[in-house]
């Protein structure tokens, strides 16, 4: 089944959110201005403007933002013509106001995400949502660390609660391709044809392209990607490949190729800090199943105690930490240095 009469399936364009981490939450008021008008210009169907970490991430744990969240959302909401303006929370970090101040900025689109056994946690969040009338979706973060059964279980508890598609987010860009189709195939055949299902990845193992046409193959509808692969770790999968790579397939994305890659070249990049590497860090953050987002973390505690950031990464990788634990680095810093 499609995604709709004219699009196989709808890209949404995250590197105004998973870019904030490379960014480390520095985006201007021109920056969102000059990328939503190249992407929308382009035929970007969503794009999703919030801190990297969610509405209310500005804080002292994941690293404050240059320019207030909600401003951002209002300037992307005002210069889309087409696209439509997505934010992403995670409960307990962003509060019901937040949303409620999001959708009065413009956005129509409230994604939230949770650990991928912790669905529960969000299903007020998606009521409010629904009952504002905001489209909805949800984001099973770290997906590679739970089975496809478990998977399925946790998704149908976020399309009870209001949640219109479930997304097999792989944070640490730790699966390989059919990780992504079980898991995927687990949550269609959960979810049926009420909720769609989706696919976040991430560019760790070098994989996102290839993981998301695998999650196409199984039934998903929305893919997440980010223009330059401006995203955490390795970045996200690029969606000027991505939609490469659908125009030779078929699939219709409704994006033009030609203004995607230009908007990549000229209008991304210059925004960027640096491309998003797949270097030896980030490499293990895949390896290890570690989440993107704690790359740049890694670095500074690793300046910071004069301890190398690859065995941080691994030992974070061995405690299986979460989102939200970023402090813990600093732990295994410390611990690091007075080991040597
Ligand atoms: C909210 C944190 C995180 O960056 C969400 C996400 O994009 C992921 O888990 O990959
Ligand atoms: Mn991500």
């Amino acid at each position: 089944m499609p995604y709709s009469d004219t699009l196989d399936i709808r890209i949404t364009d995250s590197s105004l959110r998973d870019g904030s981490h490379a960014k480390r939450h520095q985006f201007t008021a021109e920056d969102v201005r000059s990328v939503v008008a190249a992407l929308d210009d382009a035929g970007v169907p969503v794009i999703e403007v919030t801190h990297g970490d969610g509405l209310g991430g500005s804080s002292f744990n994941y690293g404050f933002s240059r320019t207030p969240e909600q401003e951002l959302i209002k300037v992307a909401a005002d210069t889309a013509r087409r696209a439509r303006i997505a934010f992403l929370m995670l409960p307990g970090l962003g509060v019901k106001d937040d949303i409620r101040a999001a959708h009065g900025n413009g956005a129509s689109i409230c994604r939230i995400a949770t650990h991928c056994t912790e669905a529960d946690i969000a299903e007020q969040h998606f009521g409010l949502a629904r009952e504002r009338g905001l489209e909805t979706v949800g984001f099973l973060m770290m997906a590679h660390s739970t089975t496809p059964g478990e998977l399925a279980r946790q998704g149908r508890i976020m399309a009870d609660a209001g949640c219109q598609c479930v997304y097999v987010v792989d944070s640490a860009g730790a699966m390989v391709m059919d990780d992504v189709t079980a898991r995927v195939e687990a949550l269609v055949s959960e979810l049926g044809d009420d909720t769609q299902v989706g696919f976040h990845g991430h560019e760790n193992l070098a994989l996102g392209t290839g993981n998301s046409i695998a999650a196409i193959k199984a039934g998903a509808l929305q893919i997440d990607g980010s223009t330059r692969r401006l995203g955490a770790g390795a970045g996200n999968t690029a969606v000027e490949a991505l939609v490469a790579v659908c125009a030779k397939m078929g699939i219709r994305t409704g994006i033009d190729v030609l203004k995607i890659i230009d908007a990549a070249e000229d209008v991304v990049r210059p925004v960027m800090d640096d491309e998003c590497r797949l270097d030896r860090l980030a490499l293990l953050m895949g390896h290890a199943g570690v989440y993107s987002s704690f790359l740049k973390h890694a670095y500074r505690q690793a300046e910071r105690y004069g301890v190398s950031g690859a065995e941080i990464l691994l030992r974070a990788g061995e405690r299986r930490l979460v989102g939200g634990q970023e402090d813990q680095l600093i732990d295994i810093a410390v611990e690091l240095a007075a080991q040597h």
